[in-house]
């Protein structure tokens, strides 16, 4: 059994791009390059987030023949505005040269250093359902620097089936083979009641971080990472700005905080 403690499990729903940028509880600083969030300049999470945004449509520019880009050019491409943008950008030391921008390929190195994508970090999936072979089977994870290398499942069925490539492993087996193959983070997409128990198995075979889609809050040692996925929180944020834009139709009014009086 996994030594325990009752930490809380960071939420993975992206922050709204233009949420605030102070560290909060709810948002807690993280260090440059995983170091100490105290002793390093640290960043917002909503800020960490805006970087994997930037970064994406930074390497689409470079793909494309970018050199350079202005600060406003990447924020209508990344739907930041753009003295967020510059403040985002300032967390690296990055601030560009006036009437030039930023040099892509130099902003792209920054923030994959920052993010700590210099380096591979192999992936497991737990649960190979309708979920977990969906993940399995999406090709976009191994070139941004996440190879899906192994996979498991409780079903006998499905056991030595190859899903995407990769034979499916017993659930058993999650110690053993994620120590070998040096996985870094487990994705579970099990039932909730499954939940726990394959995240200590993944704790036991070395796993950093992991990604949890089952509806359950995990209990980790400190050292562990976790996010969690809940696409339904993502519609409930949606339905919240549908039902504001509605009430601002309706002649409400916006107070100080975003919020409507009606
Ligand atoms: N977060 C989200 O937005 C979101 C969206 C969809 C589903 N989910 C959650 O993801 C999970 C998977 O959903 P799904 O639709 O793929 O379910 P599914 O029933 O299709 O697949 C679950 C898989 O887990 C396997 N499993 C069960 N117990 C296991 C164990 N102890 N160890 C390893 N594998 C085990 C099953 O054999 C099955 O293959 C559920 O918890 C669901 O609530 C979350």
């Amino acid at each position: 059994m996994v030594a325990r403690r009752g930490r809380r499990n960071g939420s993975a729903v992206t922050p709204a791009l233009d949420a605030d940028n102070a560290p909060t509880a709810e948002m807690p600083a993280v260090g440059v390059n995983g170091s100490d969030p105290v002793r390093a300049k640290s960043i917002p999470e909503a800020a960490v987030a805006r970087l994997a945004v930037y970064l994406r449509v930074l390497s689409a520019m470079a793909e494309q023949g970018a050199t350079t880009v202005a600060s406003e050019e990447l924020s209508a491409a990344a739907g930041v505005n753009s003295a967020k943008l510059r403040k985002d950008l300032s967390y690296l030391g990055s601030y560009g040269t006036r009437g030039v921008g930023y040099e892509v390929r130099v902003l792209v190195g920054q923030i994959e250093r920052t993010l700590g994508l210099t380096r591979q970090h192999k992936v497991a999936v737990v649960g190979i359902g309708n979920l977990g072979h969906a993940l399995a089977n999406y090709g976009g994870f191994p070139g941004r620097g996440f190879p899906v290398e192994a996979l498991f499942d409780v079903d006998a069925d499905l056991v030595g089936v190859p899903v995407g490539g990769i034979p499916v492993s017993h659930l058993d087996d999650i110690p053993a083979v994620c120590s070998e193959r040096g996985i870094s983070i487990g994705v579970i997409a099990t039932p909730p009641t499954a939940a726990q128990s394959v995240c200590d198995r993944l704790v036991s075979g070395g796993v950093q971080c992991i990604l949890n889609f089952a509806p359950v809050v995990l209990q980790v040692p400190e050292h562990i990472e976790v996010r969690k996925v809940d696409l339904a929180v993502e519609l409930q944020i949606l339905s919240f700005h549908v039902a504001r834009r509605a009430d601002d139709a309706n002649g409400s009014h916006k107070v100080g905080n975003g919020m409507v009086v009606r």
